[in-house]
């Protein structure tokens, strides 16, 4: 992890402590909500870490706190706190009452240490005066005459007094440096009142003015006037010492699982594509990325939606995942309303509905995309092939998007990736580069094939870019790929300058991004040590798969959550977010009951709908009511026949 609680200045907040550290706490947070496999993140750690460790001391007014969204034990704490990217700031206030998402870091793009620290002297000023800190003195400058009326008298403590412009924040650091010490008060004053100045002899500012507790007072001398030179020249004072504070503790952390786990590396051919990587990525993006927008609508609900399609036109997945992706997308297609609930999508992608026949792992499996340490590779790695994958099968398969609406473009493909980033991507600096890149020249592309090798181009220009930087993973080193070892006949010296061979590189990419180089190893339904590497693609229907694999915990869950659900969930959803449109509402109950048709039932390997079973039981009461009424009908009779005979005997 990018952080480890005990070893780094910092609180390490997870799931389980989270809630419990930022309400009604005495001191204000800062947390940096962050993602392991981000690049950014990564870069910044060392940054974030060096202002932690410089604002120790102001722990008991302010806090510095992080939280691993790219760890799944996270990704709902991260949902509730409407993360959307990585990295993302947010201040909390003391004593906060009720669960707050916090408030947006608004500080230059750089994020400079310098930049956040007053930020965080700004955020702390703006609590009112109830809710300040307790352990937060006032920051606010004192004037000429309330310093005046402390000169020639004697005070159990020093009284430092620091001397600034308007704009600087020497003052309030100083002030907050020393919180943590005894015998001594620091103020600051503004350098307005010149007269007073030159009567206590500062001619330049930052000066730093003493008061010793036996009355006599004048200016410190200094080398530098920087905060650090007053702060250590003040902690240095005889009698000025650090108060006996009890540590500050996070509440426990309720699940320890995550030393005890164990990761067991997986051994790979890197010249394979492994479905385990697709499948772990799609769930990551469906279930997890996706799912930090509450709602969908607009161009992004459009990029969802074309995403959707083409995946599931184009994604040579297995059966259960590709009628997932199919099931999806009819579903999309059938709902008009121009606003939907995240929360319906996941309910579909969870199959609370019971589709038979669907299913999408909920485990992480990383293949071929496992980072030599946890925080490595992983997601983005899995885009990156998802893409480049769904390029190549758009190649291959021209036809495939035909009756969709996103035929006959070349670009197709490329464009709703530019648009997925755009909007969904956790990492936003990663995404504004792709951007770049995307003006430039996404528009020459012409053709399906140049489709691929625009991708296939640009993401060596991130490699590129990426060579060396901390985010790299030194066992799966950036380079430009494919490397000659997987490629040779790519790669070509024209008068002693490498260069490649495109005709190739396009034959090599449909290989390596088609079907046949797909192996299914570690795949849920497959064990880890399984010899069969191949797996059912789309057209094949092997009941096997349909089956979710049982035993662990997770599928436990998903069984609970699938027996525990109504089916109208997604519906009722829908209807109470569209009420007052009522055809719109009408169009979605349509679209429900279409799509109730095809939930079934099993029985006897028959397959059940909800249609058959409803005609069964009416059946089944008419033919009961047809029985009672021919018993009732009969037992008259003969009642009324034995009365006749009975009277004519007589
Ligand atoms: C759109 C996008 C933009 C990104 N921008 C940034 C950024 O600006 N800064 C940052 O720190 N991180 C960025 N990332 C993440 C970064 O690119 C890597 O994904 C991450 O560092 C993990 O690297 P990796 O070693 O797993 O290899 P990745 O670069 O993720 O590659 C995954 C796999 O794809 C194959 N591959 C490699 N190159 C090519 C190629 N040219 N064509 C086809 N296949 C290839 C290899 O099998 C490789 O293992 C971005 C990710 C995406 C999806």
């Amino acid at each position: 992890r990018l952080y480890r609680a005990g070893e780094d200045p910092l609180s390490v907040l997870a799931a389980g402590t989270v809630r419990r550290a930022l309400l009604n706490s005495s001191a204000a947070w800062v947390v940096q909500f962050y993602s392991s496999s981000c690049g950014h993140c990564v870069a910044f750690a060392p940054t974030w870490r060096a202002l932690a460790g410089d604002v120790k001391d102001w722990e008991s007014a302010i806090r510095i706190g992080v939280l691993d969204c790219g760890e799944e034990e996270n990704y709902e704490t991260c949902k509730e706190y409407g993360i959307h990217y990585y990295p993302t700031f947010r201040y909390f206030k003391a004593f906060t009452k009720q669960f707050t998402t916090g408030e947006n870091y608004k500080a230059g793009a750089d994020r400079e240490l310098q930049t956040v620290r007053q930020m965080m002297i700004d955020f702390l000023q703006n609590h009112s005066q109830e809710l300040r800190p307790p352990a937060c003195p006032p920051l606010d400058p004192v004037s000429s005459s309330d310093i005046t009326s402390l000169f020639d008298k004697s005070s159990p403590h020093y009284t430092a007094i620091v001397f600034e412009s308007n704009s600087s924040y020497v003052g309030r650091e100083v002030i907050l440096d020393l919180i943590q010490y005894e015998n001594i008060v620091v103020k600051r004053a503004l350098n307005s009142d010149k007269p007073f100045l030159e009567k206590l002899g500062i001619t330049s500012v930052p000066s730093c003015y003493l008061l010793h507790p036996n009355g006599s007072h004048g200016l410190i001398n200094i080398l530098k006037p920087l905060r650090s030179f007053f702060s250590s020249y003040l902690k240095s004072l005889p009698g000025v010492r650090r108060k006996l504070l009890l540590p500050l503790q996070l509440p426990i952390k309720e699940n320890k699982e995550e030393n005890t786990e164990i990761k067991v590396w997986k051994e790979f051919d890197k010249s394979k594509l492994y479905m385990a990587d697709l499948e772990s990525g799609l769930h990551y993006l469906l279930r997890v990325e996706l799912a930090t927008h509450k709602t969908l609508e607009g161009a992004e609900l459009k990029t969802f939606k074309d995403f959707v399609t083409v995946s599931a036109k184009l994604f040579p997945g297995r059966q259960p995942v590709v009628k997932l992706l199919e099931t999806l997308q009819e579903w999309l297609v059938s709902l008009p309303l121009d606003k939907i609930p995240y929360d319906a999508i996941l309910d579909l992608v969870n199959n609370k509905m019971r589709i038979s026949g669907i299913f999408l792992t909920k485990r992480i499996q990383w293949v071929g995309c496992q980072g030599s340490r946890p925080e490595l590779r992983g997601y983005t790695c899995s885009l990156w092939k998802l893409f480049h994958t769904l390029t190549v099968q758009a190649a291959l398969q021209p036809k495939a998007l035909i009756n969709t609406g996103l035929e006959d473009n070349p670009q197709i493909v490329l464009q709703i990736m530019r648009r997925y980033i755009h909007h969904f991507f956790g990492c936003k600096a990663c995404a504004q580069h792709f951007e770049e890149m995307a003006k430039e020249s996404m528009d020459s592309v012409k053709t399906l094939d140049k489709a691929v090798l625009w991708l296939w181009e640009k993401h060596n220009v991130v490699n590129n870019r990426l060579a060396g930087d901390l985010s790299e993973d030194p066992k799966f080193p950036k380079v430009q790929w494919p490397t000659p070892d997987l490629c040779p006949a790519c790669h070509e010296e024209i008068k002693g300058l490498h260069s490649w061979n495109e005709d190739q590189v396009l034959q090599f990419m449909k290989y390596h991004y088609n079907n046949g180089n797909i192996l299914y190893k570690y795949t849920d339904g497959q064990t880890d040590s399984s010899e069969v590497e191949h797996g059912d693609r789309r057209e094949t229907k092997d009941k096997s798969l349909l089956k979710k694999p049982s035993g662990n915990r997770e599928n436990k869950i998903l069984d609970q959550e699938n027996v525990l659900d109504s089916e109208s969930r997604v519906l009722d959803k829908l209807i109470a977010n569209h009420s007052p449109v009522k055809d719109r509402g009408k169009s979605a109950v349509e679209s429900a009951d279409h799509k109730e048709t095809k939930q079934s039932v099993s029985f006897l390997g028959i397959g059940f709908s909800n249609i058959d079973m409803s005609l069964c039981v009416v059946l089944y009461v008419a033919s009961s009511l047809f029985l009672m009424i021919m018993y009732f009908f009969f037992r008259m009779r003969s009642k009324r026949w034995k009365v006749k005979y009975y009277r004519s005997s007589v």
